[in-house]
């Protein structure tokens, strides 16, 4: 995590079973859905480029949505969702490798396998369209290097999210090589979330790199400003989960529906 930053218990719960974690029997080997493809059919018809979260719970999340996974994913797929995301970390987000594969059979949007990855063997857990590679958590002792694991998830097929927070990240993402880079804005050593991070961030990032505005976006008015500020897609998973509300009172549709029909300017 660099520095002596002090890191939410949470978290350092989350990297204490992410570094035990091993991967699979064999190695996985992917023909993607293209990521920037499904933002550029999203945009070609008149929606925002949203990837929508299965995100059962969290460490911040109030409450936990238990319903089908399947049947949520659908539903943000009908809501407009340009691509999926699917929490696959079992013990603080009820995510699996399992359920991220029920849920690319039934879709045909690309799916992201949203996890803590720190070693090559943690790639081949699940073929996904998408990988995720956290510049905070890489290059530390004990995992592995951003770059070479960069090129270890391209070898197999996978394109990759690479997510940052600071503009320091940022230069290092762009520097291993990223094409697809993610500002976060939930601050990951204290769980704070504040929408100025992408605004702050986004603008050191390069032409041609795709930005991915994560985290925080509740809002159609949230979306405005994070497209103002550069975002060629959104990561939304709380403000379509709506996790403490019961199942009965939840369109995950609707929830979907009201980001990807957000009117915008994309600068
Ligand atoms: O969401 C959390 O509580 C969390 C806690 C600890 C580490 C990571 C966490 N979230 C990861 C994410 O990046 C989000 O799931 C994703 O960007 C969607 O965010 P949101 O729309 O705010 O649910």
């Amino acid at each position: 995590m660099g520095d002596s930053e002090e890191i939410a218990p949470a978290v350092e719960s989350i990297l204490a079973t992410a570094r035990e974690r091993g991967g699979a029997d064999g190695r996985v080997d992917v023909e993607p859905r293209s990521l920037t493809d499904a933002f550029a059919d999203a945009e070609a018809d008149g929606r925002v480029p949203v990837i929508a979260e299965v995100k059962p719970t969290s460490p911040t999340a109030v409450g936990e949505r238990t319903e089908d996974p399947v049947a949520l994913a659908e539903q943000m797929v009908e809501g407009g969702a340009a691509a999926l995301s699917v929490l696959t970390e079992p013990e603080h987000f009820g995510g699996s490798a399992a359920t991220l594969a029920r849920i690319r059979e039934a879709v045909d949007v690309p799916v992201l396998r949203k996890d803590f990855v720190l070693h090559e063997e943690q790639l081949d857990v699940v073929e996904a369209d998408v990988i995720l590679l956290i510049v905070r958590f890489l290059d530390e002792p004990g995992t592995g290097d951003l770059a070479d694991l960069l090129s270890a998830a391209r070898e197999r097929g996978f394109q990759v999210l690479v997510e940052t927070h600071t503009a320091d990240e940022l230069a290092r993402a762009v520097e291993a090589g990223a094409e697809i880079v993610g500002v976060n804005n939930r601050d990951l050593a204290k769980l704070a979330v504040d929408l100025d991070t992408f605004e702050r961030v986004a603008p050191d990032a390069p032409e041609g790199v795709t930005l991915v505005a994560e985290s925080g976006i509740q809002s159609p008015a949230d979306v405005a400003r994070m497209r103002r500020a550069g975002a060629d897609a959104l990561l939304v998973g709380s403000a379509i989960m709506d996790h403490g509300a019961p199942a009965e009172e939840t369109d995950v549709t609707a929830n979907t529906r009201r980001l990807t029909t957000a009117t915008t300017t994309h600068e």
